[in-house]
């Protein structure tokens, strides 16, 4: 599709907002929880399509699926709890109320590594909130953002309220461009890289536009050595791994710390050994290909880099060509120095990085020297570093001897150039609404 199609769902938006901004709470909730009822029912299509499209395992796609779906069914109970305030008046003959009202139109830019759950984290606050959607999908994967929006109309969600512009990576420049311009567009919410977010930011400037951002990541995942090896390990995996480490707090950077260094590096190369990567719908695989070539010869050429300077591969190292052309090899980098790219770029790719430091300072440092604040991860048994540690760190979320942090209950965001605002939890709905405050005189 392109700006003629994306015009059509602007204004079909636009329309269909004139009456959905005046049900009830209690209606938005209903149609969503109807909605959130057919994605588990269908779960296991939902599943297999996302497995078709992005070669993501079967294992995974089903576990986005239950994620995604966890955002539909607590925004349909988000719904009824938007609450206003009524203000002690300094004049008695005034009142003052301040209630919330849904800004209008969203658009929602969204992108391949969760195709599902990053579309249900955004459409389930906005339609919570009174706001219809325009959603653009990644072009890498379109038909889950299909399936979804086919489920939501079974569910009874009007027409013109849920859109979809799918697109391919020509179109999608002009098409984003059209949603941050267009005056029918209140307020955008984008999750993808920095580059093109920055981008984003500056369009939306010239109307002021709300806007949500949920950028790129380069987490630091600090063992010290008062961490338990085990669970360290168990967590390093986890955060690494998952998806392919296409994931935007994915840990990047582990920085281990000279005591436990040994004892964690063996127990971590042993582990990333067992990685059973293949294809996704084979049985018992838990890693899958890279999304397209583009990132393939991303993750291959920060690799090369990194060894070509010295770093030396414990694990991997190169591509799993005999699986076919998408696949990189789960890799374990040490000797990573502060000229080697990997040091300091997100690598969107099953590649970890060790760096020893000596002193908790040393670490912390190392830690937050990026432009970047999403997540960060860090193992200890002490308590009293983990309040240290966990005030020091430069990041919108801490996981402390933990490295799933996801979960629709809590606020999902960064600081510095990882982005402005926070989906999930209460604070989600915030983008989606506008404050007013009203002043009732001569009462
Ligand atoms: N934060 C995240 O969850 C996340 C997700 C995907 C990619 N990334 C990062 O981005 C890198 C590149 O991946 P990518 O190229 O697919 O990400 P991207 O930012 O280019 O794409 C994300 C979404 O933005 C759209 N898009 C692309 N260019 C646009 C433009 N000019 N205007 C409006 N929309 C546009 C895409 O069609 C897609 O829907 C990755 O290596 C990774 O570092 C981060
Ligand atoms: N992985 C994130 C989304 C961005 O990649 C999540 O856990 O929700």
């Amino acid at each position: 599709m392109g700006v003629e199609d994306t015009e059509g769902a602007v204004k079909a938006a636009a329309e269909a907002f004139k009456t959905w901004q005046f049900t009830t709470a209690k209606q938005r909730a209903h149609v969503l929880r109807q909605w959130y009822n057919l994605l588990e029912a269908n779960h296991e299509s939902i599943a297999e399509i996302m497995t078709a499209e992005s070669g993501k395992p079967l294992v995974e796609s089903r576990a986005e699926v239950i994620y995604g779906n966890s955002f539909i069914e607590w925004f349909s109970e988000e719904a009824r709890r938007i609450q206003g305030e009524i203000v002690q008046s300094p004049i008695p003959t005034k009142k003052i109320m301040v209630v919330k009202q849904p800004i209008g139109v969203a658009a929602l830019i969204t992108p391949w590594n969760f195709p599902h759950a990053m579309i249900a984290r955004k459409a389930g606050a906005a339609l919570a909130a009174g706001c219809t959607c325009v959603v653009k999908p990644a072009e890498d994967t379109p038909l889950t953002a299909l399936a979804m929006a086919h489920l939501a109309h079974e569910a009874g969600i009007p027409k013109g309220v849920f859109n979809i512009i799918t697109s391919d990576r020509a179109n999608a420049a002009s098409i984003g461009k059209y949603l941050c311009e267009n005056p029918l567009v209140a307020g955008l919410s984008f999750t993808g890289s920095t580059a093109v977010g920055k981008l984003l930011y500056r369009q939306c400037a010239s109307g002021i536009k709300r806007l949500g951002l949920e950028l790129g990541g380069n987490a630091p995942f600090i063992v010290f050595n008062s961490a338990n090896v085990e669970k360290a390990t168990k967590g390093a995996l986890a955060s690494k791994f998952r998806n392919c480490g296409q994931t935007c707090v994915a840990a990047n950077r582990f920085l281990v710390q000279d005591g436990i260094y040994d004892s964690f590096v063996n127990s971590f190369v042993g582990h990333i050994k067992d990685i059973k990567m293949g294809e996704g719908t084979q049985p018992g695989v838990t890693t899958g290909p890279l999304i397209n070539h583009a990132q393939f010869e991303k993750v291959s050429s920060i690799v090369q880099d990194a060894l070509d300077k010295g770093a030396k591969a414990l694990v991997g190292g190169k591509s799993a060509s005999s699986l076919g052309e998408l696949f990189y090899e789960p890799t374990l980098l040490i000797d990573v120095k502060e000229n080697m790219r990997v040091y300091h770029e997100e690598v969107f790719g099953p590649v970890a990085t060790i760096v020893k430091f000596k002193a908790e300072e040393e670490g912390l440092k190392i830690a937050n020297a990026t432009e970047r604040g999403l997540a960060a991860y860090f193992y200890t048994e002490d308590v009293a570093q983990m309040f240290r540690i966990s005030q020091g760190l430069e990041a919108g979320m801490v996981g402390v001897n933990e490295g799933i942090i996801s979960t629709p209950e809590a606020p999902f965001g960064g600081i510095k150039e990882s982005g402005l605002g926070r989906e999930g939890s209460h604070h989600g709905i915030e983008d989606y609404t506008y404050i007013k405050y009203v002043c009732v005189g001569n009462v």
